[in-house]
């Protein structure tokens, strides 16, 4: 696994993210490490981000970390593909599908691979796991910031 976090990567102007940012004090510092052909974010969300049943995820925090991780995901894989240094992607378009309840409580395994890179493009399928189970599916499209 690469040591350093793709968000640790992100130019300063661009890691004030809720979700991902490093400089976000009050956010959520998620960090995201390139593991052989994938990407993965691990992350134990607080007790409070309850979706309404205790014990249970909210699904806008599950959406929330499909989403940060997935940014992270096409940032590597554009790099590794260009061989340039890590640029910032929006996310343009999030389809999460809720397969199971998510509980709270036990670290979360987020795996996203890059399904397509195409110019400024990526898309990028991604999985959220509880330890053995799937818990959720993403699929989204993200689009490289200009400079
Ligand atoms: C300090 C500097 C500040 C800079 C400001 C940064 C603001 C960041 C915003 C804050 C974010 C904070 C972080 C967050 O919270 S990320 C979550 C929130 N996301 C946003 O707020 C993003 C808002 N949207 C945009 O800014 C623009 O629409 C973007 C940048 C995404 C694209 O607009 P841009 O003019 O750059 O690109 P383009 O239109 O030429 O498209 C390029 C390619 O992508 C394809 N495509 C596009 N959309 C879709 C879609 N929905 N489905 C499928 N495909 C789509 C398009 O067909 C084309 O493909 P192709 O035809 O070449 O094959």
């Amino acid at each position: 696994m690469c040591d350093t976090a793709i968000q640790d990567l992100y130019a300063e102007e661009f890691a004030n993210c809720f979700g991902c940012g490093r400089n976000n004090q009050h956010g959520l510092q998620l960090k995201s490490h390139w593991q052989g052909d994938e990407c993965i974010c691990r992350h134990t969300p607080k007790s409070h981000y309850t979706g309404g049943v205790p014990g249970f995820l909210y699904g806008g925090m599950i959406a929330s970390l499909i989403d940060c991780h997935g940014a992270a995901t096409a940032a590597a894989a554009k790099s590794r593909e260009s061989g340039e240094p890590i640029s910032r992607f929006v996310t343009a378009s999030l389809n999460v599908d809720f397969v199971k309840p998510t509980p709270i409580g036990i670290e979360l395994e987020i795996r996203g691979k890059a399904t397509e890179i195409k110019n400024r493009k990526v898309t990028v399928a991604l999985q959220l796991f509880a330890g053995e189970t799937l818990c959720a599916t993403g699929k989204m499209i993200l689009v490289q910031l200009k400079n």
